[in-house]
């Protein structure tokens, strides 16, 4: 991987969404990072507006565009969209031979598939969640589950009104952890919400709760819980500054890698 300040030039995709916005308001303070394009929806009212207009006047000197211009050059591609819009900015990121960062969530298996597929042939790196908080408190998540291994595990997150996709994309990493931790399949034992007579809760069962309203950012709580004694893990983000950085450096980082599958403990490097 590049080393921190290594000039690239970036794609965004969904550059007018919140986190587009963020990106694009981030991307000045890193040194070596420019933007090179700000991809909208096709048919968006934004197509040939001013970046800085939408995203302040510390932002790239660009206009929203649908494609991408072919005499732009970059080095990798940022995708922050939807699962819907999600194929096409990997088809570009290969049509391009450049590297892919998404952090994008609500992905079927199918596109998982696509994304380790493209591996062999460009840098990729998905992330459910570009902030270093959340990936310290995966490894929590893994070494407790190992550690407490008969407390019941529930998985609680917390998220603005318009978050299409549940649980989130954070949440589920998390549970995979606690699974890893276990040493069981996660499908086998996760349940999304309760309602009803649903009877006492089995042992092993990992619980998820979706809650939404207003504008929280991002809030995700790992509990395990004992007879007598709880312990909750819980990170709270509250500016999406957080995800932008991380998926900035991250597309930095891995701009002139070896095409591989790359998760964001290879951008953090060793935290222990
Ligand atoms: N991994 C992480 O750290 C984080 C991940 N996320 C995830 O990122 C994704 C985006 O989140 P957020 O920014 O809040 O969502 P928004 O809905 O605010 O932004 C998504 C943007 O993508 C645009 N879009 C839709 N289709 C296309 C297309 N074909 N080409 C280009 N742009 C398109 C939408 O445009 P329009 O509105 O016109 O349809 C919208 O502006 C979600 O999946 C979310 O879960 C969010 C935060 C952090
Ligand atoms: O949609 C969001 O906003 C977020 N989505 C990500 C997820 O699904 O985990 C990450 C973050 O919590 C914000």
């Amino acid at each position: 991987m590049t080393t921190p300040n290594t000039p690239v030039t970036l794609i965004l995709h969904g550059a007018a969404g919140r986190m587009g916005q963020a990106l694009l308001r981030a991307a000045p303070a890193l040194r070596g990072v420019s933007i090179g394009a700000a991809l909208v929806r096709a048919g968006s009212d934004l197509v040939d507006t001013p970046v800085r207009r939408i995203a302040g006047p510390d932002a790239a000197d660009l206009d929203f565009q649908a494609a991408l211009d072919p005499d732009v050059r970059a080095d990798a591609l940022i995708d922050f969209s939807s699962a819907h819009a999600f194929d096409a900015a990997l088809a570009l990121a290969l049509d391009r031979r450049i590297a892919f960062v998404s952090g994008t969530t609500g992905l079927t298996d199918a596109q998982h598939a696509a994304l380790a597929h493209a591996a062999h042939a460009i840098p990729v790196l998905w992330a459910s969640n570009f902030s270093l908080g959340i990936a310290l408190m995966t490894r929590f998540a893994r070494m407790a589950a190992r550690a407490l291994g008969d407390w019941d595990c529930e998985i609680i997150e917390m998220h603005h009104r318009r978050k299409a996709d549940a649980p989130s994309g954070t949440a589920i990493t998390l549970g995979k952890a606690v699974a890893q931790g276990r040493s069981c399949a996660l499908d086998a034992q996760a349940v999304h919400g309760r309602q009803g007579l649903v009877g006492a809760r089995p042992p092993g069962q990992i619980g998820f709760h979706a809650v939404r309203g207003g504008d929280v950012v991002g809030e995700h709580t790992v509990m395990f819980a004992s007879e007598d004694e709880r312990i909750e893990l819980t990170h709270r983000a509250s500016d999406r500054d957080v995800f932008a950085r991380g998926a900035l450096v991250a597309a930095q980082r891995l701009a002139h890698a070896p095409p591989k599958s790359y998760a964001m403990d290879d951008v953090l490097g060793d935290c222990d």
